[in-house]
């Protein structure tokens, strides 16, 4: 797996997959690394040249201080992409990754053919939650919000009925180190991307998750309705949808990204 420079930032990038098929380009949650798109990768390995990477701050990359910017994210794959010599990639990013992909949307369009937003929002219009969560995280490391995250990721159902897999995200949450974590949950406090939203003129698809209760169905819907030409696929998950809803995830992936 190559490591890529960022402005000084050692990031970790995998390329996986059809070679000399379309470039899809595939951004993890605030917690999580490049392992969450797990679930995916057979299926869009068949037909993508898969190219992941763990953001600054979690995985295997570095971890420069904080806070960072949704500005500095976008600039973090603009260097991939150019290290990797990749003119123009797909893009699907779920929470943060869908954040990153509305920056990039509105401030690199030449470089992005579809755009894929899952389980994400525009704007916290309250801050308090992520200060909240920076303080405890302080204090008591991410053990000390984890279970509270979880449940959020995933449904109680999910959770009793997919135990294992539960376990696993919860594991890859409590190994992200915990600067980047906060630095992450700063950048998320001052997030308001409104204005950007019209300026996204690639094809573009909202997946909500109805039980969502972090990037809600009524946050994807506003962004869907800002987007010129941009519609919405609703699955029955909570945040982390790609991993409750694995196959209705890819399927909607797949389908709108070869659809003519
Ligand atoms: O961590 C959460 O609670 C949910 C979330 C918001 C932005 C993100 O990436 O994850």
């Amino acid at each position: 797996m190559p490591m890529i420079d960022a402005d000084g930032c050692l990031l970790n990038v995998s390329v996986e997959g059809r070679d000399g098929g379309p470039t899809l380009m595939l951004s993890n949650s605030l917690g999580s690394t490049m392992q969450m798109w797990e679930p995916q990768m057979k299926a869009l390995t068949q037909v993508f040249r898969v190219i992941r990477y763990d953001r600054r701050g979690h995985g295997k990359s570095s971890v420069p201080p904080g806070p960072y910017s949704l500005e500095r994210f976008g600039r973090d794959v603009l260097a991939i992409l150019d290290d990797l010599n990749i003119a123009k990639a797909h893009w699907c990013g779920l929470s943060m990754g869908g954040m990153v992909g509305q920056w990039l949307g509105a401030n690199a369009p030449d470089r992005f053919g579809k755009i894929i937003l899952a389980n994400t929002s525009c704007y916290y219009p309250d801050p308090t939650r992520w200060h909240d969560r920076i303080k405890a995280v302080k204090e008591g490391g991410i053990a000390a919000v984890a279970d509270t995250v979880l449940a959020g990721w995933l449904t109680a159902d999910f959770r009793e009925r997919e135990p294992q897999i539960a376990a696993n995200m919860k594991t890859m949450m409590l190994t992200t180190p915990v600067e980047g974590y906060i630095a992450c949950c700063e950048a998320l406090s001052t997030l308001d991307q409104r204005e950007l939203l019209p300026r996204i003129k690639s094809p573009t698809l909202i997946i909500a998750g109805r039980h969502d209760m972090s990037t809600t169905v009524a946050d994807g819907e506003f962004m869907r309705s800002r987007i010129p030409g941009a519609s919405m696929t609703l699955l029955d998950a909570a945040h982390i949808s790609n991993v409750e809803q694995p196959h209705a995830f890819t399927d909607a992936v797949i389908g709108f990204l070869t659809q003519r």
